[in-house]
């Protein structure tokens, strides 16, 4: 783990023969007030189509997005997608693998639903095999949706702090998981796997990348991570991108 205080390095030129994995909140696009809204970034389908083409499919996004609200973002532009935090997978040739859903988490949707409606502001989103609770538009609630979210965690159910939002999700899948099963198959089978993402999230995304050979990209500001490069934000990431020719 590099600590505060160390600079990491900009990343090296991107290489079309990388297996590509891209988180989407806080990289490829900019964060919003509203979670999972579906407005649709502008030239987002272009870009992903493009690059697409360009590293001969071996390019995903993986997300705590579902696949559904990911496929509705990304439209008409169609990739292998890991959604919920590698719960879902979309396959290279549009098959679904979903892990079965945890017994637990009806009793936690029911529990957060009410303190969702108990605390105005305080957003519960539900993406049947996560659930997120978003304190975007109430910053001074987030120790009591922690709290709230902690409670709610028990057996095979952990609790994954992102961006002003605490998520109930299964242990046994992560992004790094999911990067994991995408490398046993065609077209990424093979390739040095680049993982870039922003948020605590995507810590398991970057140390299974290193894992196998690879690297991981922080975007975002200096904090302790796994990452070996970062770059400074979203816009930096489109730049770095532009090397590509897309
Ligand atoms: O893994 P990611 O692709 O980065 O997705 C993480 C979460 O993104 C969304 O929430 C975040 O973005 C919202 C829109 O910009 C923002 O309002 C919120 O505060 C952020 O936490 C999404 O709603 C979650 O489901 C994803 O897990
Ligand atoms: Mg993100």
């Amino acid at each position: 783990m590099h600590d505060t205080g160390k600079t990491l390095s900009p990343p090296p030129a991107p290489d079309p023969c990388w297996a590509w994995f891209l988180d989407i909140d806080g990289t490829l696009i900019e964060l919003t007030g509203e979670p999972s809204s579906l407005r649709k970034p502008h030239r987002l389908p272009e870009l992903l189509e493009a690059l697409r083409r360009r590293v001969g499919g071996a390019v995903a996004l993986v997300s705590g997005r579902s696949v559904s609200n990911m496929r509705a973002l990304i439209a008409p532009a169609e990739l292998p997608l890991a959604g919920c935090h590698g719960l879902e997978r979309r396959l290279a040739d549009g098959r679904m693998l979903r892990a079965p859903s945890s017994p637990l988490l009806a009793e936690a949707r029911a529990t957060l639903r009410a303190f969702a409606d108990d605390h105005p502001g305080v957003f519960l989103e539900d993406k049947e095999c996560t659930l997120a609770l978003h304190y975007r538009q109430v910053p001074h609630l987030e120790w009591a949706c922690r709290d709230a979210v902690e409670r709610t965690v028990s057996g095979d159910l952990g609790m994954l702090s992102g961006k002003m939002v605490y998520e109930v999700k299964p242990r046994n899948f992560s992004k790094g998981t999911a990067l994991r099963s995408f490398m046993e198959s065609t077209p990424f089978q093979g390739r040095r796997p680049v993982f870039l993402g922003d948020d605590l999230t995507d810590e398991d995304g970057f140390e299974a990348a290193a894992a196998l050979g690879g690297i991981g990209i922080l975007v975002g500001p200096v904090r302790p991570t796994r990452a070996e490069f970062r770059l400074a934000d979203v816009p930096s990431l489109h730049a770095w991108l532009a090397a590509l020719g897309l």
